[in-house]
Parts: structure tokens; C-alpha cells; sequence
């Protein structure tokens, strides 16, 4: 990652930083300090050349009112190598400009996306996923033109500016010192309304992160919208966001019209104060007619770099709002301090037990999900955890998998607290098969090999025959290299399930958390995903948020939880016997499935 070469850790790592936006802009801009340099070099050529093009001027109008031909001819010659020097000059400029934006956007990118990879679900449960995209997207868009063309326009502008007027000051300083105190002036304008701008500009970023959010779920979820005809309703909604997009929108364009107005009636003013005493000035001898263009040449830079400043105060301000939006992200506290490296398929990784403590947890709203739970698995066994809705099984995988802390209590994995353990070398014991199969836009290929980076083609085709997925993608003519859809949409729920096994059975890791899928398949992908789901299973300590009687009545141990807590713990047998929570839920189940099959 050579062309990355910044760190990517942002100096805070998770902490709230108490530095304003623009000195943590500052920390992020000084890793580019070498393009800087090279801008500050093409920049002070500009001035020189700027000063060069008004001294030129004065030269070769006052040589042609005094008729010297010689002198005319040398500033000809004069003339093309200042032109030469400033086409030159204008393209470094613009080169080094959109460089400088290009890598800091992309320094941001990757730094951001970096942090947002390491965050804890419970960030993500807090936040949509389309509204942390427009961070990634339109936030830094607006940040690096900010630190490109704003910021060394803002910077040359005032340094452009002193040195005008100094030279306007050697021309004639009485008429120097009455425009000079003009420009100014519209500094004002700009601070009066910089501080709305910002705000204002905060506030669209915010909306058109909802609105992309809104519309992320709309359109994955067009099924859905149509089934239940829903395009009315969902159109009146973005409109009515669109709406208030806009009307944030106008307000910022009434805004920085009226400032611009009031910027540019000072410029034009200080331009005709200039004008009319100038010529005033050359009716009574007082200066030369070249003395008199030179000096509206450079009084265009005393006032203009004013006029103009409030305009880029105005979209610095807005790159400023967007920047907190960015320092959001990147100062909320991050689960790991670098990006984890898959773990799983270690040898000497092996399971031995997995102890649960009086486990105890609750989601952020402080209401208990998991009380005091205990129980310990041995390697091998095959655990099923069973339980009305909501009793809390996804939230024990959660937990295992130290997406979430414990509040109370301690899981110990072959002994070890997993508190005290790397997240990676806990994770990397788990292999998951969730409910919902979530597959990544992409190949066949890469979706399998998800489960382990470095697996050869071998391996891939080995999982997807296990995982009896191998036929149905070497039917396609492109067969591993054939693009799912995003999230799998060309695939059916079977096939979908049967890639998440493949990819499972690739991971190889020694416990395996299945949850089943509710979903009623067809007899024969019902057939098929058990047999692959058996080969996952073989060999590996397997806990399975059961919703089949098949699965139910072969697990070594049966855990009910009911409520957050153990309800009742044993055999299939064991516990038809005991005639609690369990067996009720079994012969409604049971009951359920006899009426199914008639
Ligand atoms: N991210 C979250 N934030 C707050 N509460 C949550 C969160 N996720 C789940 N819950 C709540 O935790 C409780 C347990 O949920 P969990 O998903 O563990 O249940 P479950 O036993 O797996 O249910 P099901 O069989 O229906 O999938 C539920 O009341 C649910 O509303």
C-alpha cells in the first residue's frame, strides 16, 4: 500500500478529541507536507509574476506615450517570457492543486473506512448504513476540494494582497492608503456570514446522509415496495426529504449571494474610488498614465483576493461542516487497534471447552437480555439452543463472538477469560452461518473464499461440492467466475444458503454457530442443505439455534432459554420427560408440523 502511505490511525484512536475541526484538518493535511512545499513554491512564482504583469503594464504604456522604440521592443521580448513563465507557472498550480485534493480525499477515504472496519456493532445497531456512506462519499468529496483550491486560494490571497499594496504604496502611496483601507472591509462580510454557512452546510450534509439512507433501503428492498405497493408513500417521503434538501439548499445560495453582493459592492466601489481620484491625480501630474493602469492592475488584487476571500470562506465553512461529520466517525472508539487477520484454521487453535460464567447483558437501553447464565460445552458436542422469539439466542452468539461485552459475568474459552483474549484470536475459533445468508456482490469464487483469503481453486471447488453447491454453479457458463447479483440476488434462497456453507466449511474454524434458517425450502434443497450442514457440523463443536425437530432430537445437549435465562438444560429424552418449557414448545411444534403434513 505504497500509495497510502499515511497512517491510518487517527491520532484520537476512539477518543473524543477536544481539537477544533480545522487543527485536526490541520494534522491530517500536514502528512502531504512535501505537495504543500511545491505549492507554496508555485504559488509565490504566481505572486512575482502577478507583480511583474503590473509593473510590465505601467513600463510599456508609459514607453508608448513617450514614442521609445527601443524600449518598446525589449518589452516585447519581456512579454512572451512572462507569458511563457505563466503557463507554465498556472499549471503547476492547477496540477499540484488537484493532486494535493485527490490524495488528501483519498488519505480520508481509506483512513475513515480503515476506522469504520474496526467500530463495534453496537455502532452500527445505532447508525444507517446509507447515512455513513454520504461520509464516505459527498462529506469528503466537499473536504478535499476544500483543502485543495480553497485553502491555497485563502492562503495566496491575503499574501497577494500585502505585497499589491506595498508595491501600490511605491507607485503613488496617497491614493494606496485610501483604497487599501477599502479591501478589508468585506473580511467582515465574510466572518458576519461564515458561521451561518457552516451550520447551514452541516445541515444538508445531515439531511442528504438521511435521504441516501432512506434510499438505500427503498430500492434493495424493491420487492418489497412493490408487494406491498408501496411507491406512494415511499415517493412522498423523499420528495418531502428532497424538499427540505432544497430548502437548505436555497437558503445557502441566499446566503452566499448576499454575501458576495456585499463583498462585491465594496471591490467595485474601492475600483471607481480608485479610478477617479487616479485620474485626478494624472491631470495634476501626480502619476503617469502606466503608473495609473499599473495601479488598478494591482488594486484588482488588493481588493479582489478580499471580495473573492468571502466567497471561499463561505465553502470552507461547508467543508469545515462536513469535516465534523468525518471527525464523527473517526473519534467514536474502535473494538480493535488494526484491522483483524483471519484466524480461523489454525492448528494449534484447537477447542477444548467453552465455559459460560453468570453471563449477564444488556443492550444500550440498560434492559437485562441475559441473565446469570451458565453452562460449559465440551469439544465436539453439538449444543441446540431452543426458546420462544426474543429470548435472547442471537444475542448469545453476539456474545460469543465478542460482538458485544458481557455486563456481568465471564465466557472462558479452553480456560482463558474471552474478555482478556484478542478479538481476533477469539474470532478466529468461530465459523458463522446466519439465519439470513448475507453474500458480498462478486463472484462465486470470492463469496467462497471469503471464508479463508489464502485457499487455493482446489479447496473452493472441494467446499462447494460439500456444500452441494458445485453442480448448480458448474451448470452456469462462467461456473466459479459467475457474478451473484448484488447480495446474491440472482440466487435462490437455497443457493444462497448452500454458498454460505461452502464458505463456512472454508473457514474451517473449530466451533461452529449455525443458525438455522426458518424458512420453508423445498423438499429437495431442504435434502441438500441438511447433508451439507452435516458435513459443517462433522468434527466440530456446533452450536445451532434450532427451529428443526431433527436438530433438536440429536443434540448432546438441549439448552431452553427462556427470558435471557437457562430455563432448562438436557437431552431431547431428558427433557420430553421433565414436561417443562421444552417439551411444551415440542409438541407444539410437533402438533404444527403433523397438521403441515397432513
Ligand atoms: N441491537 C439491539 N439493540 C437493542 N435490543 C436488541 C438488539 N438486538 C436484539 N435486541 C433485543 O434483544 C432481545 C433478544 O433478541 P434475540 O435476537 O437474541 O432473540 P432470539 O432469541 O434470537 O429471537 P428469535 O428466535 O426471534 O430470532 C429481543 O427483545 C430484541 O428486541
Amino acid at each position: 500500500m505504497k500509495a497510502n502511505s499515511v497512517s491510518l490511525d487517527h491520532g484520537v484512536r476512539g477518543h473524543p478529541a477536544k481539537n477544533s475541526t480545522a487543527a485536526k484538518l490541520a494534522g491530517i493535511v500536514s502528512r502531504r507536507w512535501l505537495s504543500y512545499v511545491g505549492l507554496f513554491v508555485v504559488m509565490a512564482l504566481g505572486i512575482g509574476l502577478d507583480l511583474g504583469l503590473a509593473w510590465y503594464m505601467m513600463q510599456i504604456t508609459d514607453t508608448a506615450v513617450l514614442k521609445e522604440k527601443k524600449a518598446f521592443i525589449d518589452l516585447i521580448v519581456i512579454g512572451l517570457c512572462i507569458l511563457l513563465l505563466s503557463v507554465t507557472v498556472n499549471f503547476f498550480d492547477s496540477y499540484l492543486k488537484s493532486k494535493v485534493s485527490n490524495t488528501l480525499r483519498n488519505d480520508l477515504r481509506i483512513m475513515t473506512f480503515h476506522h469504520m472496519l474496526r467500530l463495534p456493532s453496537s455502532y452500527f445497531d445505532k447508525s444507517h448504513s446509507g447515512e455513513l456512506l454520504t461520509r464516505l462519499t459527498s462529506d469528503n468529496q466537499a473536504i478535499g476540494q476544500a483543502l485543495g483550491n480553497t485553502l491555497m486560494m485563502l492562503i495566496r490571497s491575503p499574501v497577494m494582497a500585502v505585497f499589491s499594496f506595498i508595491y501600490l504604496l511605491s507607485i503613488y502611496w496617497p491614493l494606496a492608503v485610501v483604497c487599501g483601507f477599502i479591501g478589508p472591509l468585506t473580511l467582515l462580510v465574510g466572518k458576519v456570514f461564515g458561521k451561518a454557512l457552516r451550520e447551514n452546510g452541516k445541515n444538508v450534509q445531515d439531511l442528504v446522509g438521511k435521504s441516501t439512507g432512506f434510499l438505500q433501503d427503498v430500492l434493495s428492498g424493491n420487492a418489497v415496495v412493490k408487494a406491498f405497493q408501496l411507491e406512494q408513500k415511499f415517493y412522498g417521503k423523499y420528495k418531502a426529504y428532497s424538499g427540505r434538501i432544497l430548502a437548505r439548499e436555497t437558503k445557502a445560495g441566499t446566503l452566499n449571494a448576499t454575501m458576495q453582493a456585499a463583498s462585491n459592492g465594496i471591490g467595485v466601489s474601492s475600483f471607481i474610488i480608485a479610478f477617479v481620484l487616479g485620474a485626478y491625480f494624472v491631470i495634476n501630474g501626480k502619476m503617469t498614465i502606466g503608473a495609473l493602469i499599473a495601479f488598478i492592475q494591482l488594486l484588482n488584487h488588493v481588493t479582489w483576493p478580499f471580495t473573492g476571500l468571502a466567497g471561499l470562506w463561505g465553502s470552507l465553512q461547508n467543508a469545515l461542516g462536513s469535516a465534523d461529520r468525518i471527525f464523527e466517525v473517526l473519534e467514536q472508539r474502535v473494538e480493535h487497534t488494526r484491522l483483524p487477520e483471519s484466524a480461523a484454521n489454525k492448528e494449534d487453535e484447537r477447542f477444548v471447552t467453552l465455559e459460560l460464567d453468570g453471563l449477564g447483558f444488556g443492550y444500550d437501553d440498560g434492559k437485562k437480555m441475559i441473565e446469570n447464565l451458565s453452562f460449559t460445552v465440551e469439544a465436539g458436542q453439538m449444543i441446540a439452543l431452543v426458546g420462544p422469539s426474543g429470548a435472547g439466542k442471537t444475542t448469545l452468539f453476539k456474545l460469543l463472538l465478542g460482538l458485544y461485552r458481557p455486563t456481568s459475568g465471564q465466557i472462558r474459552l479452553n480456560g482463558q477469560a474471552t474478555a482478556s483474549m484478542g478479538l481476533d484470536r477469539l474470532r478466529g475459533f468461530f465459523s458463522l452461518v446466519p439465519q439470513e445468508t448475507y453474500l458480498f456482490s462478486g463472484t462465486f469464487r470470492e463469496n467462497i473464499a471469503d471464508g479463508r483469503a489464502d485457499a487455493t481453486d482446489e479447496e473452493i471447488l472441494a467446499a462447494a461440492k460439500h456444500a452441494h453447491a458445485y453442480d448448480f454453479i458448474m451448470k452456469l457458463p462462467e461456473g466459479l467466475d459467475t457474478e451473484i447479483g448484488e447480495r446474491g440476488v440472482k440466487l435462490s434462497g437455497g443457493q444462497k444458503q448452500r454458498i454460505a456453507i461452502a464458505r463456512a466449511l472454508l473457514r474451517n474454524a473449530p466451533v461452529l454457530l449455525l443458525d438455522e434458517a426458518t424458512a420453508a425450502l423445498d423438499n429437495k434443497s431442504e435434502h441438500l442443505i441438511q447433508s451439507a450442514l452435516e458435513k459443517l457440523m462433522t468434527g466440530r463443536t456446533t452450536f445451532v439455534i434450532a427451529h428443526r425437530l431433527s436438530t433438536v432430537q440429536r443434540a448432546d445437549r438441549i439448552l431452553v432459554m427462556d427470558n435471557g435465562q437457562l430455563a432448562e438444560s438436557g437431552t431431547h429424552d431428558e427433557l420430553l420427560a421433565a414436561k417443562g418449557l421444552y417439551s411444551r414448545l415440542y409438541h407444539m411444534q410437533f402438533k404444527t408440523q403433523a397438521e403441515e403434513l397432513g
